[in-house]
């Protein structure tokens, strides 16, 4: 057996022999560079962070092209740094795992460092604080789910903790307050340059990020808690740039069926942490072969050579381009369509979703129905054959353990981006009229009846962890499945109206009454869920 901890230069022989492909570096002579040169920081170092970002830097380090390591920020969840990075020195597996049955796996030793970083944590705090203080630093990325970047809540108001933030800067409490203190550090350290890179999942993630923190900066200035200088540092493209990303892998949590098949092969390390903080983590990661990384080409202190790890590096547009094709269009609307049918049918494996004709004929008619037609063609990525390759080889991989329940997570959250895109160009382009969507109306009903927590059998459920989840499920707590409710329109009002799930007006564009309608459809009793879905696309589907 194998384990992370053996010394993989030394014991060579025993990782080739358990199919492990090891790092062509040593691991200690990094970590000293990291420690002097700093280079890349990364917040929120879970599945999609071990098993892209830090491949593509392992990638960097074999070829020479990267001298030190990442420097892992854990914002959010303290126990994944001590039982997962810390536990195994910050080494994990990668695991591909390929359509035709096989995986790939590779020992990742790139990153270097790893902290939880909080206010209340001092060492965590004065170790960040001194990377950020260095001049060396060329990026941080981060992948800290879209809640991550919030400061306001469902009403679109300030948080109790970002107006705290606002009002002093010693001890912030939120990401976006100690991002900025982090930023605050490096500016009197000597205004040294820095790119800010989300690589998260929505449209325009860069503006997001910088939004934030300009919001927390400015009301330091305006409190002159710091010099309006530093305001001027951040929106200075050449001093601070945020970059515009678009990430694609799709990533599942690591699964107990590759952890078998580990062990089988001679894997030690293979036990699942499920955190109190619902983090699913493991000594090992699991993803798929094809990925896609565009990053806008905007690194004021330098950067690393990271097309030479297949990083593609662009201009803004063509990123935007990008991740409104996958995000809004062709990818990820697809996958919260499986994610809300599949806990409401109880499917938990989403190849087996889209070996259901009638679930694969929803995805279609979504993707190249009603996305497709209004999305700009990136250029770099054709989005046609995008989706036909999602449809053809992604998903169906019954290699790949994903499941809707963990796409369903934070929904609230991804469907003004998901969805609320693509209604947007319906509604501004005069050769197109809303009222022709059927499918996204549809999915948002569904999503409407899951929070109810109960699926087509009448059986109950726990819909994933979302932060408004308790609040919208308040909504609907005496919804009546039995075809007896009345009123659908009053129960419905406060979610469809709330403008931070729908950015757009969904009573006047018409699309309110179709999700009424069709949720009406769906709580007609057992199996009505499934029924209104089959009728949809009888009436309006078309065949792909
Ligand atoms: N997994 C994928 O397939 C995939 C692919 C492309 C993009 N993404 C993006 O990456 C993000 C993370 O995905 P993942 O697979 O690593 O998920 P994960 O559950 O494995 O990890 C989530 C990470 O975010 C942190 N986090 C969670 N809530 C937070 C909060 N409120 N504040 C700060 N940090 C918080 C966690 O501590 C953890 O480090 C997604 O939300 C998405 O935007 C994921
Ligand atoms: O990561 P999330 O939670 O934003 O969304 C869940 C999935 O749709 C997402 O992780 C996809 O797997 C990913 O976007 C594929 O690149």
């Amino acid at each position: 057996m194998v384990k992370l901890l053996d010394n993989y230069l030394e014991k060579s022989e025993r990782f080739a022999e358990s199919k492990i492909n090891i790092p062509k570096f040593d691991q200690g002579k990094v970590a000293e560079s990291t420690t002097d040169n700093p280079v890349w920081v990364h917040f929120g170092g879970g599945n999609l962070f071990r098993c892209f970002h830090a491949v593509v830097a392992q990638d960097l380090l074999n070829q020479g092209e990267l001298n030190s390591g990442i420097i892992v920020a854990e914002t959010y969840d303290d126990e994944v740094i001590e039982k997962i990075y810390h536990a195994y020195d910050n080494r994990f597996l990668s695991v591909t795992m390929k359509s035709d049955g096989t995986f790939d796996k590779e020992l990742i030793a790139s990153v270097s460092e790893s902290f939880y970083f909080n206010s209340e944590n001092t060492e965590g705090w004065a170790h960040l604080t001194k990377v950020f203080e260095n001049p060396s630093l060329q990026f941080t990325t981060f992948s800290i789910t879209e809640k991550g970047y919030s400061l306001r809540d469902s009403k679109d108001q300030l948080t109790p903790l970002a107006l705290e933030d606002m009002q002093g800067r010693s001890k912030p409490k939120t990401n976006m307050g100690a991002i900025t203190y982090l930023l605050y550090a490096r500016f009197k350290a000597g205004k040294f340059p820095i790119a800010m890179v989300s690589t998260d999942n929505f449209s325009e993630n860069g503006l997001k990020l910088q939004e934030a923190i300009l919001t927390i900066a400015k009301a330091w200035v305006e409190n002159e808690i710091v010099e309006q200088d530093f305001y001027d540092y951040l929106i200075n493209p050449k001093r601070v740039s945020f970059p515009w990303s678009m990430i694609d892998r799709i990533t599942p949590n690591p699964s107990e069926k590759v952890a078998g098949l580990l062990t089988a092969d001679g894997f030690e390390d293979t036990e699942i942490l499920h955190s109190q903080k619902h983090t699913n983590i493991a000594p090992f990661g699991n993803t798929e072969e094809v990925h896609y990384l565009v990053i806008e080409d905007a690194f004021p202190n330098g950067r690393p050579a990271l097309e030479k790890a297949g990083v593609i590096l662009t201009d803004r547009e063509t990123v935007n381009d990008a991740d409104q094709m996958k995000v809004t269009a062709c990818l990820n609307p697809l996958h919260t369509a499986l994610a809300i049918f599949g806990s409401l049918l109880d499917y938990h494996s989403i190849w087996e979703e889209v070996a259901n004709p009638d679930l694969l004929a929803l995805i279609k008619n979504l993707g190249y129905g009603e996305a497709l037609p209004v999305v700009k063609n990136p250029k770099i990525i054709n989005p046609t054959e995008f989706i036909d390759q999602l449809l053809t080889k992604r998903l169906p991989n019954k290699n790949i353990p994903d499941t809707p329940q963990r796409i369903a997570a934070d929904s609230s959250q991804k469907i003004p981006v998901r969805y609320g895109v693509t209604i947007g160009h319906y509604i501004a382009n005069p050769r197109f009229s809303v009222k022709e969507l059927e499918f996204i109306p549809l999915v948002i009903a569904a999503w409407c009846r899951y929070l109810i927590g109960i699926n087509d059998e009448l059986e109950s459920f726990s819909p994933s962890p979302d932060p408004l989840l308790e609040e919208l499920q308040s909504y609907l707590t005496k919804v009546k499945l039995d075809g007896s409710q009345k009123e659908i329109h009053e129960i419905l009002k406060p979610i469809l109206s709330n403008h931070q799930i729908f950015p757009h007006e969904m009573y006047q564009t018409g699309l309110a009454e179709k999700i009424e309608t069709y949720f009406e459809e769906m709580i007609q009793g057992k199996g009505a869920v499934l029924a209104t879905l089959q009728i949809a696309l009888k009436k309006h589907g078309k065949n792909y």
